[in-house]
């Protein structure tokens, strides 16, 4: 077994009560010390296993004692199940037994490897203790002094699924219900306490004291505030001014006048909370949630006044005066459970929620730990390091009565989460609060502003009320009232379509007179504006001016005509001109030709002269060869026998006939037939003739053709430049002046035979 603070030692010493080290020793500090104590209680509600954890961890739990002691039948104990590690002696003893009750009664402790801890509180409730008991033991005080004005906070704290909504709210919604928790107890209890003094609900007004009760709920969720009664109002801030103390900014208030009223705004809210299911908890409440109930009462004082003046609520000839007004306020606090991740096995979303449940979890811990510090509570408490501590400023060391509820749950596998709340629960134990009641007067403007709601409320109540009675009355006007308001939307519809008409002839009106002026403003006889109406006159100058129009029409008509004649002579004359191109494109066609067929023979002539040329050189060298041979043969001849064969000149060898190779062809007379086959080309001297009668015939005829083509050629260029090109130009000049109908095609035509002609006669003169 461990000591240690929370340990068994520990715990036991504390069980006497005795004060920590550090409290405050003197008589007069000890009484002081004793009140203060009485603001601030701890308590433990150890929960009873759930049927589905009984089945999981196959606890079994048979007999419950009425002393609140928890055992198991012994019948029943096996050192396999370990049973719960919650045990509460005498309702202020609970002892945490470390892998369950039974492993320590079957003497497994030995092995020194499991702990104990024993805590005392001011009380600790068992499994068994039910709704209405725990209630009674834990709030009723708290709840009731608020309705006297003092502060008071019921704060359930633990881990999740340990039991906290169920002590704070219950399981079952219904008003009656024995599973009803805190709350709706509360809420009962103010009213019955407001009723039994001599209040009413809503009006609560009797001789002596006036209330009025206004709830609020609120959550906070991821270090956010919203207001759980007015779903728009979110991220809400906490202010604090000297007469009001702490609040939240734009937090929603309702007056309310029943506990059937508190509680519809409670469940709503509730509804509204934010929960999710965890492993551990199904619907687990993953915001703190502060239903507040504000009450204040007000005493009143009986006042003699005159019977005109005499108020309601006071007697005749009396009118009560308000003397001092209380306001308690009541924080009902069901936090979020806290929780290990790993063994709630959050992750996303619900890991983020889990995070910001446990750190301002751990501010609360953090403040209660400064709250409570060995020489008393330190100069500094942050308060500020989390919304939930700064809202519950006030109960934790502050002007509250304030009642810490720790829930745990019995299960072995819940033992460090229990041990955990049990020191937290035990440090709390420590923080001592001054409470006294709250009186302001100027709450008085409060009080006063809600009564005169509740007046005017209670007069269109009563209103109400007298319309119930003369319920066939108000039928029948109603009826009427409904009649008329029809016949006020038919009259409203027909007025509304007569105007429109009104409107629409107006406009036509309007129109008319626009036209008339118009014409009146085009009508001018003898310099001075005739009225339309003199119709006569009207009628003459529209029939002058018809008459105007039709002649104008008609000589354009016959404009037309006439230059529809044109056309068609110009037509004609265009037709002309276009045979007339054409046939002399026809003969440059042909002369282009003929030109052509020239050319070729020019170019045929010329490769036959050239020819002839060569044939030419050719007889002259052959016949070079054979006058050299003849000189040679003589030269022999005379050196063989001198003298006889001196006659013989190279003129006669010259005239000698002509080789063999080259004679079958100079005995024609065709120049062609007289071409020589090729040869050595030999170039006639300057000056040389060329004696061949044949080749001179032929040669004088090609020449004679030559210059016969040459003299055609340059008539047909003359023709073309000098007769054909001015003549296409006249023709062109022409149609640009007139217009006829396929004029653009014709010119396009003379264009091209231009162009043609041009052509023509440049090439001619290359
Ligand atoms: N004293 C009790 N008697 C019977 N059942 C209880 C008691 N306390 C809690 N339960 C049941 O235990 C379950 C968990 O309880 P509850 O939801 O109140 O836990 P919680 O501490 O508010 O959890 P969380 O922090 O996750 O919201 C519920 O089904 C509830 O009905």
């Amino acid at each position: 077994m461990l000591e240690g603070e929370g340990g068994f030692g520990a715990a036991a010493r504390l069980a006497e009560g005795k004060a920590p080290p550090g409290r405050p020793s003197s008589r007069r500090m000890e009484k002081k010390e004793s009140k203060s104590r009485q603001n601030f209680k701890v308590m433990i509600r150890v929960r009873p296993p759930l049927d589905v954890e009984i089945e999981r961890e196959q606890s079994i739990y048979k007999r419950i004692h009425e002393d609140g002691h928890m055992r198991l039948r012994s019948e029943m104990r096996s050192h396999c199940e370990p049973g719960p590690s919650v045990v509460v002696e005498k309702n202020k003893v609970v002892t945490l037994f470390e892998g369950g009750v039974n492993l320590w009664q079957g003497n497994h402790s030995a092995s020194g490897l499991l702990n104990m801890y024993k805590f005392t509180f001011d009380t600790v409730l068992p499994p068994q203790v039910k709704q209405q008991e725990m209630y009674q033991t834990c709030a009723k005080s708290v709840v009731l002094s608020t309705v006297e004005g003092y502060n008071g906070t019921v704060l359930a704290y633990g881990q999740t699924g340990s039991g906290k909504t169920h002590t704070m709210q219950g399981t079952v919604q219904t008003s009656r219900s024995g599973e009803r928790g805190i709350i709706p107890r509360a809420v009962d209890d103010i009213f019955s306490y407001i009723r039994n003094n001599g209040g009413a609900s809503g009006g609560f007004e009797n001789l002596s004291k006036k209330y009025l009760v206004r709830v609020s709920y609120l959550q906070i969720y991821n270090e956010q505030i919203s207001d759980l009664l007015k779903p728009d109002r979110s991220n809400l801030a906490i202010r604090e001014e000297k007469k009001r103390g702490l609040f939240v900014e734009g937090l929603s208030e309702w007056v309310v006048r029943s506990p059937g009223e508190a509680m519809s705004l409670f469940h709503e809210g509730a509804a509204r909370r934010a929960t999710g299911a965890t492993r551990i908890n199904e619907l687990s409440s993953r915001s703190h949630a502060i239903f507040i109930i504000t009450t204040e009462s007000c005493e009143l004082s009986q006042e003699p006044v005159s019977p005109a003046k005499a108020s309601p609520m006071g007697g005749r000839g009396y009118a009560a005066k308000p003397k001092k007004v209380q306001v308690g306020k009541l924080n009902l606090v069901d936090l979020a459970g806290s929780e290990r991740v790993n063994v709630t096995g959050a992750a996303g979303k619900r890991l983020e929620e889990c995070k910001m449940i446990n750190q301002s979890l751990s501010a609360l811990g953090k403040v209660i730990s400064c709250l409570t510090g060995p020489s008393g509570p330190q100069k500094h408490i942050p308060y500020r390091d989390s919304k939930l501590t700064r809202i519950l400023q006030d109960s934790l060391g502050g002007n509250c009565k304030t009642t810490m509820i720790a829930t745990v749950s019995p299960l072995p596998s819940s033992y460090a989460e229990s041990l955990s709340t049990m020191k937290f629960a035990h440090r709390a134990k420590y923080i001592r609060n001054d409470a006294y009641v709250n009186e302001d007067l100027d709450q008085k403007a409060l009080l006063q502003k809600y009564e005169a709601e509740l007046k005017k409320l209670r007069s269109e109540l009563s209103q109400k009320s007298k319309g119930l009675v003369d319920r066939r009355k108000l039928l029948e006007l109603e009826e009427e009232r409904r009649k008329a308001e029809q016949d006020k939307l038919a009259a409203m519809v027909a007025l509304e379509a007569q105007s429109r008409e009104i409107l629409r002839e107006k406009e036509e009106k309007r129109k008319l007179e626009d036209r008339i002026s118009d014409m009146q403003g085009q009508i001018v006889i003898g310099g001075q504006t005739t009225n339309i109406q003199e119709t006569h006159a009207f009628r003459e100058m529209l029939q002058k001016e018809h008459d105007r129009i039709k002649s104008e029409y008609e000589v354009k008509i016959r404009e037309l005509e006439s230059s529809l004649e044109n056309v068609g002579e110009n037509k004609a004359q265009i037709d002309r001109y276009k045979q007339l191109l054409l046939k002399q494109r026809d003969i440059m066609i042909a002369l282009t030709s003929r030109l052509n067929e020239r050319d070729e023979q020019i170019l045929y002539l010329q490769e036959e002269l050239q020819a002839y040329d060569q044939h030419q050189r050719q007889l002259e060298d052959a016949l070079d060869h054979r006058t050299a041979e003849l000189i040679s043969l003589k030269k022999s001849n005379a050196v063989r026998g001198k003298g006889e064969g001196a006659s013989a000149s190279p003129r006669q060898a010259i005239t000698a006939p002509p080789p063999p190779e080259v004679s079958h062809k100079s005995t024609s007379t065709d120049p062609v037939a007289a071409i020589p086959e090729p040869g050595r080309p030999r170039k006639m001297a300057k000056g040389e003739e060329n004696t061949n009668p044949n080749v001179l015939e032929g040669y004088k005829r090609l020449q004679m053709q030559v210059a016969n083509n040459s003299k055609e050629r340059t008539a047909l260029k003359t023709i073309l430049r000098h007769k054909i090109r001015p003549l296409v130009d006249d023709v062109r000049r022409n149609l640009s002046h007139k217009s006829f109908p396929e004029q653009e095609n014709v010119i396009k035509d003379v264009d091209a035979l231009i162009k043609l002609v041009t052509a023509t006669v440049n090439a001619m003169s290359l």
